[in-house]
This record gives structure tokens, sequence and C-alpha cells, in this order.
């Protein structure tokens, strides 16, 4: 049988604890190529995932892999971490910068060679729309602003793994379409892994569907996969769109499944 080659970023047994609570329980997870929407409930271990992958947070059980490589040591941490971008769900940032300089100094920060940097700054400030803005201090922009510069900083470097925690947050719907345009552009050549609440983000952006609950993957599969769940659903809620309705759907079979293995 043939394997599929492991993607860019790979856990196996992940287990995150915080204190008594189990954020991830032995969660096993593949991702390669392509947008990969996290969604869950709150709580469910998305942000947890997310922190582990970026390397900022450690596992208290599994094994995290990134460009095949474990990342237990810290040589290996290092050289995977200027191949990644990370947008935290809480960003810290220095108002008193400027766009330009704050996205410099990020790009300092991944020791990106300093004879690109000045174009691959203007590039991803670009990119997320704020070209007009670059010499505005941070403190000066609105928050949806803020989150674009966040999202400036995290693909600066070109990141192969591109780890975006509730980036489309505060976005304004004309904002979140081009957003959407740019994560689907991203995946093209690099994993992008992103956790959303917004649902319709999914399937307007994402190759895959990875939705957590409490701590384990509920379901895995394509947002056209999870529209069709939601469609076969029976007491379907009529308000929600198709996708909406393939969450709740997920959801409650994992939820049955899981009561009826307890039992
Ligand atoms: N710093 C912390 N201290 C204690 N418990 C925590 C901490 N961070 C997370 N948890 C707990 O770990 C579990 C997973 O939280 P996590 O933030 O990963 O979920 P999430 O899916 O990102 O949620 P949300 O959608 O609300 O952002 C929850 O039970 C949460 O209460």
């Amino acid at each position: 049988m043939n394997h599929p080659a492991p993607g860019a970023a790979r856990v196996t047994g992940l287990t995150v604890r915080h204190r008594k609570a189990l954020a991830l329980d032995a969660v096993d997870l593949d991702f390669g190529t392509g947008v990969h929407g996290l969604l869950g409930p709150n709580g469910a271990g998305k942000t947890s995932l997310i922190r582990v992958l970026a390397t900022v947070a450690k596992p208290d059980g599994g094994r995290v892999e990134l460009f095949g490589q474990d990342m237990t040591g810290h040589r290996e941490r290092s050289a995977a971490r200027r191949r990644l971008g990370y947008l935290p769900q809480e960003f810290g940032y220095y108002p008193g910068f400027t766009v330009r300089e704050f996205v410099s100094y990020v790009a300092w920060l991944k020791e990106m060679p300093s004879e690109r940097t000045a174009a691959a700054v203007e590039r991803a400030v670009r990119r997320v729309g704020l070209a007009d803005r670059i010499d505005a201090k941070v403190r000066t922009l609105s928050g949806g602003m803020v989150r674009r510069v966040g999202i400036a900083q995290a693909v600066v470097n070109d990141p192969d793994v591109l780890l975006l925690d509730e980036p489309t947050a505060g976005l304004d719907p004309e904002q979140r379409v081009a957003f959407r345009e740019l994560l689907r552009e991203l995946g093209t050549g690099c994993t992008v892994i992103v956790s959303t609440h917004l649902v319709e983000d999914v399937a307007a952006a994402c190759t895959e569907v990875t939705l957590m609950e409490s701590g384990r993957v509920a379901y895995r599969g394509t947002p056209a996969a999870l529209t069709e769940l939601g469609a076969a659903a029976p007491d379907a809620d009529p308000g929600a769109n198709p996708i909406e309705r393939g969450y709740t759907a997920a959801l409650r079979d994992h939820r049955t499944a899981t009561a009826g293995a307890r039992k």
C-alpha cells in the first residue's frame, strides 16, 4: 500500500495540558500543502495546537515534526522558526513603531537576508492592503488594520508553514474577502493552518477542514464533504448556511460516537 508523503507539519499522539485541563488528547494530524481550516467550539484545543506547531509551547506528550524534523531539539526548532509564519490569537506589537519598522523587525528576527528585507516588507504590507499606511505608527491604526499588520508580519519571510490564529477577527467584510483570496494564493505553495470561528471563511478559502472538539479531532474532510454532511442532516437548522449545517452535524455525530464509546 502506498502511504502519502508526510506533510510539512505533523503531530502524533500530541497531548497538551493546562494545569488540570486536557487541551489536546493524543491527537494525530498531518498537514500538507494547502489551506487547512481549524474549526471547533471555544476551548476545543485549536490555539493549543497552533502554539505547539509554532514551537512557542512544548507538548506534554507525543511528537511534533516540522519539515520532517522532530522539534524536541533546540537547533531543529531554531531552524524551523525561520521557515514559519505565526499570527498568535493575541498579537503583541510595538505601538510606537511604524508598520514598516515593525514588519522589518520581524524579518530581522527571522534572520532574513538584509538585502531582501526592504522589498519583502513592502510586498507583505501590500498583500494585506496597507501600502498607503506603511509609514503610519501602529498605534494610529484601527483594530482590523492592526490585525492585517499581524498577517503581514506572519507572511514577510514567505513561510513554508503559516499558522494563523483567528486572523479574520475584526476584519471588515471587504477585507475578509481580500484575505480569503490571499489565503488561497498562499495555499498553492505552502502549508497554511488557520483557526477560525467563521465557517464561511473555511468554505471560501480552505482545501481541508479539521474540526476539533474537547481536545480531539471530531471531523476531517473537504469543505464540500462537510457541506454534504449538512445537507443530509435530517433536522438541520434552515437558518444556517450549508457548511454551518455540516459543522453542527459533524459535531453532533462526534458527540454521539464519544458518548456511545463511554457506555
Ligand atoms: N493558559 C491556560 N491556563 C489554563 N487552561 C487553559 C489555558 N489555555 C487554554 N486552557 C484550556 O485548554 C483548553 C483548550 O483551550 P484552547 O485555547 O486551545 O481552545 P480553542 O479551541 O483555541 O478555544 P477558542 O475558540 O475559545 O479560542 C480549554 O479547556 C481551555 O480552558
